[in-house]
């Protein structure tokens, strides 16, 4: 069985790593688009329809388009972009959210995939929020430090001109200081939180790798809980999955000498999961690999779990 792929954005930095993952398998068929013919409407809207899966790796606006491009029935879109992430047509293609969601990602002809930030917050904090540790109403705050691929194609050209190394792009730099990121829709419907949290995001100068910390005040708890228990209850609930490592409590075996090192899951699509503090105060932080499982990798992932072929094929 082959499986007809279209990748609308084959040339951002997310097409092409997805490009990558697939050209390797022999039960895909790649359809590629002329390069000058990248953003012409009639021929995208020909290949998406002659596709089993179109993946969208486009700006919202043109995502948005592409979509409404799909006449063919059996064509499933999987939309890295964060158009459709808590429309209600749409299913959250985090195959990990909870045991339903594979089901869900299988029946579903649109799938959108999750921001890199939001896929380690929500997994960091779901299973807290689902084992009524964490109160439903609980204002969490949480920071990201990413690599600079996280901003697309301008963003890494910012970075890799020669300017870079002599301006301020030399040193981390926190950005949506407004503190209304677009991925807080997803982070708070997708925890089954009601208060979006205070999330605060840092670009730094390495390409890639991201590790979400967000702060947990035991004092907020609905319950006394150690972070050894702490840890048990995000073990527990991610028993058996193969992408999702939860750490042991255990400061030396988890860091490099103190210092976490947030480049560990890079060209992989694994998630790294820690509890880090102590009875008064602790943290859990989620590494990962934004263009692996925060972007291509889960992308590739999810049409996987759709086709109802093996979960991890392409992917490591
Ligand atoms: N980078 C990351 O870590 C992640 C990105 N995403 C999301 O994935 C999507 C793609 O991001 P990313 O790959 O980083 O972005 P890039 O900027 O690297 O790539 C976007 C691509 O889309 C093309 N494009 C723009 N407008 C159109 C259009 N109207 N028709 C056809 N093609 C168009 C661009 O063309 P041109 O080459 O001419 O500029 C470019 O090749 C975005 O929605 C982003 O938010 C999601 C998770 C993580
Ligand atoms: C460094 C940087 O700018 N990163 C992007 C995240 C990219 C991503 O995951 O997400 P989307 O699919 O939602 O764009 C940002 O924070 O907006």
């Amino acid at each position: 069985m082959s499986y007809k792929v279209f990748v609308d954005g084959q040339e951002g930095t997310t097409g092409l790593q997805i490009n990558e993952y697939l050209a390797q398998r022999a039960d895909i068929e790649l359809l590629k688009i002329d390069a000058d013919k990248r953003k012409d409407l009639a021929e995208r809207k020909r290949l998406i329809n002659a596709s089993d899966v179109t993946f969208l790796c486009l700006p919202d606006e043109a995502a948005k388009q592409s979509a409404s491009l799909v006449d063919n029935p059996n064509t499933c879109i999987i939309d890295a972009s964060t158009a459709h992430r808590v429309n209600p047509d749409w299913v959250f293609g985090l195959p990990e959210l909870c045991p339903e969601q594979r089901a869900k990602i299988r029946a579903s002809k649109r799938i959108a995939n999750p921001g890199c930030h939001a896929t380690a917050f929500i997994l960091a904090l779901r299973p807290l929020v689902a084992a009524g540790l964490i109160a439903v109403d609980t204002q969490i705050a949480a920071n990201s430090i990413t690599g600079y691929s996280g901003g697309g194609k301008s963003m890494i050209a910012d970075y890799e001109a020669a300017s870079a190394s002599t301006t301020q792009l030399k040193a981390p730099r926190p950005y949506a200081l407004a503190l209304a990121h677009k991925h807080l829709p997803e982070m708070q419907a997708y925890t089954g939180l009601t208060v979006a949290p205070i999330f605060q995001p840092i670009v730094g100068p390495f390409y890639k790798g991201l590790a979400v910390t967000a702060y947990l005040h035991p004092a907020q708890f609905t319950r006394a809980a150690t972070p050894a228990d702490v840890q048990k209850i995000i073990a527990d609930y991610y028993a058996g999955e193969q992408f999702i490592n939860v750490l042991p409590v255990d400061l030396e075996a988890t860091t490099e000498g103190g210092f976490f090192n947030i480049e560990a899951n890079n060209d992989s699509n694994r998630v790294d999961l820690a509890v880090f503090g102590n009875a008064e105060r602790m943290l859990v932080m989620a590494r990962l690999d934004n263009l692996g499982k925060g972007a291509s990798g889960a992308a590739v992932q999810a049409m996987n779990v759709h086709l109802g072929v093996e979960e991890s094929v392409g992917l490591l």
